[in-house]
C-alpha cells in the first residue's frame, strides 16, 4: 500500500516505522513546509497534524479521491462538515480519536458500564486524562468520547473541563513529563469507588490501530469508525 502521512511529528514517525514493517511504502511526508502533493501515487491518506491543520489535510484528501485516516483531535467543530464532504465526493474516511485496540475496547467497557449505572445516582461518574506536556488540546479527544458516551446512558447532558458543575461530568486533564496517555473513568459514592482505567506504555498502539485502519479503508466508500473496523458490533 503507498501511504502518504499528513503531519510527520511523534505520531506520523511511529506509523511510519509501523507501516514499513507491515510491507507498506510511505509515498510522501506532508509537514507544515510541504508544497505539491501528487494525489496520482497515494492510495491512501494517514493525518496526525495539529488540531487546526487536520481539516484542511481531510479535504484535500477527499477532492483527490484518497481515502483519509485521521487522528487528530481538537477540530471535532468540523467534524460534520468532514462527513458531508466525504458523502458529496463518495470518498472514504476514518476519525477515530484513539486508533489503539486497547482503548477501543476500553470504550466498549465504559459503555457498558454506563448502562449498568444508569439510575444509580449516589454515584458520581468523574474522568481523568494524563497526557505529555507537549500535548496542545484538552480533554483530550479519548476523554471526550468517553464522556460523550457516559452521556448517551446516563442524567448527565454535558462535559465540563477542569470544574465540577450539577449535571456536568468533570473531566480532569493533566500535563506530566512524556506520559503517552493514561484515561480513567470513576464512579465515586460515599461508600465505596468503582473504576476503569486504559494506560498506553508508548505510542505504538495508536500507529498500528492507524495502519490497520488503513489497509482495511481501501476499496470502501463511506464514513466509518474503529468499531467498523475491529467489528466490535
Ligand atoms: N487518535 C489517536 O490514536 C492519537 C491521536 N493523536 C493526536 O494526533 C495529533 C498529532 O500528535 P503528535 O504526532 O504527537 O504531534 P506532533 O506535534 O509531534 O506532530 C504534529 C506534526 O504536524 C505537523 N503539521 C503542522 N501543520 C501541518 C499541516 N498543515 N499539515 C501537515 N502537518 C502539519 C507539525 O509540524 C508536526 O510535525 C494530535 O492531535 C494528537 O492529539 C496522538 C496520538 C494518538
Ligand atoms: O496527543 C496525544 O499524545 C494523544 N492524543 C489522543 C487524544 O487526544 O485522546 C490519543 C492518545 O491518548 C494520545
Amino acid at each position: 500500500m503507498k501511504i502518504a502521512l499528513f503531519g510527520y511529528g511523534k505520531m506520523g514517525q511511529m506509523i511510519e516505522r509501523t507501516a514499513l514493517d507491515r510491507d507498506h511504502t510511505i509515498v510522501a511526508k506532508i509537514d507544515i513546509d510541504s508544497q505539491e502533493i501528487d494525489f496520482s501515487n497515494i492510495d491512501v491518506a494517514i493525518d496526525f497534524s495539529l488540531p487546526e491543520a487536520a481539516f484542511g489535510n481531510i479535504s484535500k484528501c477527499l477532492d483527490n479521491n484518497t481515502p483519509i485516516i485521521s487522528g487528530t483531535t481538537g477540530w471535532l467543530n468540523k467534524y460534520d462538515d468532514a462527513v458531508t464532504l466525504c458523502k458529496e465526493k463518495q470518498g472514504a474516511f476514518i476519525y477515530a480519536s484513539n486508533f489503539s485496540l486497547g482503548v477501543n475496547i476500553f470504550f466498549e467497557l465504559n459503555a457498558h458500564l454506563s448502562k449498568m449505572m444508569q439510575g444509580l445516582e449516589q454515584y458520581q461518574v468523574a474522568i481523568e486524562e494524563i497526557h505529555h506536556t507537549q500535548k496542545l488540546d484538552a480533554p483530550s479527544g479519548t476523554a471526550i468520547t468517553l464522556a460523550e458516551d457516559v452521556i448517551k446512558n446516563s442524567h448527565y447532558n454535558a462535559w465540563k473541563l477542569n470544574q465540577k458543575e450539577q449535571g456536568h461530568i468533570p473531566i480532569t486533564s493533566k500535563r506530566i513529563g512524556s506520559t503517552p496517555g493514561t484515561h480513567t473513568v470513576a464512579y465515586n459514592s460515599l461508600v465505596d469507588d468503582i473504576t476503569i482505567k486504559h494506560t498506553a506504555h508508548n505510542r505504538a498502539g495508536f500507529a498500528q490501530g492507524a495502519v490497520i485502519a488503513a489497509e482495511w479503508i481501501i476499496g470502501k466508500t463511506g464514513v466509518f469508525t474503529m468499531r467498523d473496523v475491529l467489528n466490535l458490533g
